[in-house]
């Protein structure tokens, strides 16, 4: 990879390896996704595509570099990344159980926000003011990916399969990373909620965020995705635009034609 890529680049990996003792999950990977571009990776289970996540985000001991904006963050802790403007879903929701989901919305928005905003929270005479700014910053995240206000005051737990995976997208997205990972955001829904999700990965590379997305529902990545990196037993298998990626025999013996 040049190094006019890694600096145009939102996000660039560069030489990526992970190892989970004697295994090898990730082998000399390399990748990169800009601004306003959605990057599909996709691969056989234990491919190595989840540990990809792990190690840019540098909650994984890896060789390799990782630049967000230009600017190497290898040594950068997870929760600075996430400051800086990098953010991660899971392959398993993510959320306070315990909360309602305008509860959630709200602590993540006070998450993210400055120390000031957090620290007035506690300040009894800009209290209901500040809850006011938050409830109603809060709604605009929910209502932004499509979460109806007759879900608000539930607890995660009690909402449709479906409304919970985007609430957790929701979640990761906060106040608005640069650059946000999702991890099998469609796993486990179908139909209209994949339209839905679809519809809202394209709004958000619309509105300038670079996307990286690991999926194994052909029917969304193929649709979604400008670029598609394939994986296979840790290694980069092949890249390309999805027509060119569909093509690609190298592609359909190692995994597409096992799933057909
Ligand atoms: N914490 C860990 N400790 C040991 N081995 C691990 C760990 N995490 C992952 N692995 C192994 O590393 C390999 C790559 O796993 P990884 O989860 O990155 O693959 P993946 O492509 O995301 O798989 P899937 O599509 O099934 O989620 C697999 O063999 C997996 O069993």
């Amino acid at each position: 990879m040049s190094v006019a890529e890694h600096r145009s680049a939102a996000l660039a990996v560069d030489g990526l390896s992970v190892r989970y003792g004697a295994l090898k999950a990730l082998d000399d990977v390399s990748w990169s996704v800009a601004t306003g571009e959605i990057l599909g990776i996709i691969g056989p289970n234990g491919a190595g595509k989840s540990s990809c996540f792990a190690a840019v985000t540098n909650s994984v001991v890896h060789g390799g570099e990782t630049y967000l904006l230009g600017q190497p963050v290898a040594g950068v802790p997870t929760q600075e990344l996430a400051v800086k403007g990098l953010r991660r879903t899971f392959q398993q929701n993510s959320f306070f159980g315990e909360l309602t989901v305008m509860e959630n919305a709200v602590s993540v928005l006070a998450r993210d926000h400055s120390t000031a905003f957090s620290a007035s929270l506690l300040l009894p005479w800009r209290e209901a003011a500040t809850r006011r700014a938050a409830t109603a910053a809060a709604r605009r995240l929910l209502d932004r990916f499509g979460i109806a206000a007759l879900h608000y005051d539930k607890r995660p737990g009690e909402i449709p399969y479906g409304i919970q995976r985007l609430l957790s997208v929701a979640l990761a997205y906060g106040n608005g990373p640069r650059v946000l990972l999702l991890d099998e955001p469609a796993a486990g829904i179908g139909g209209n909620d994949m339209r839905h999700l679809a519809r809202i990965l394209l709004d958000l590379r619309t509105a300038g965020l670079a996307l990286v997305v690991i999926e194994h529902h052909m029917d969304l990545i193929m649709t979604v995705a400008d670029r598609i990196v394939v994986i296979e037993q840790g290694r980069h298998l092949a890249e390309g635009p999805p027509a060119a990626i569909q093509a690609d025999p190298t592609v359909l013996e190692a995994y597409l034609g096992r799933t057909q």
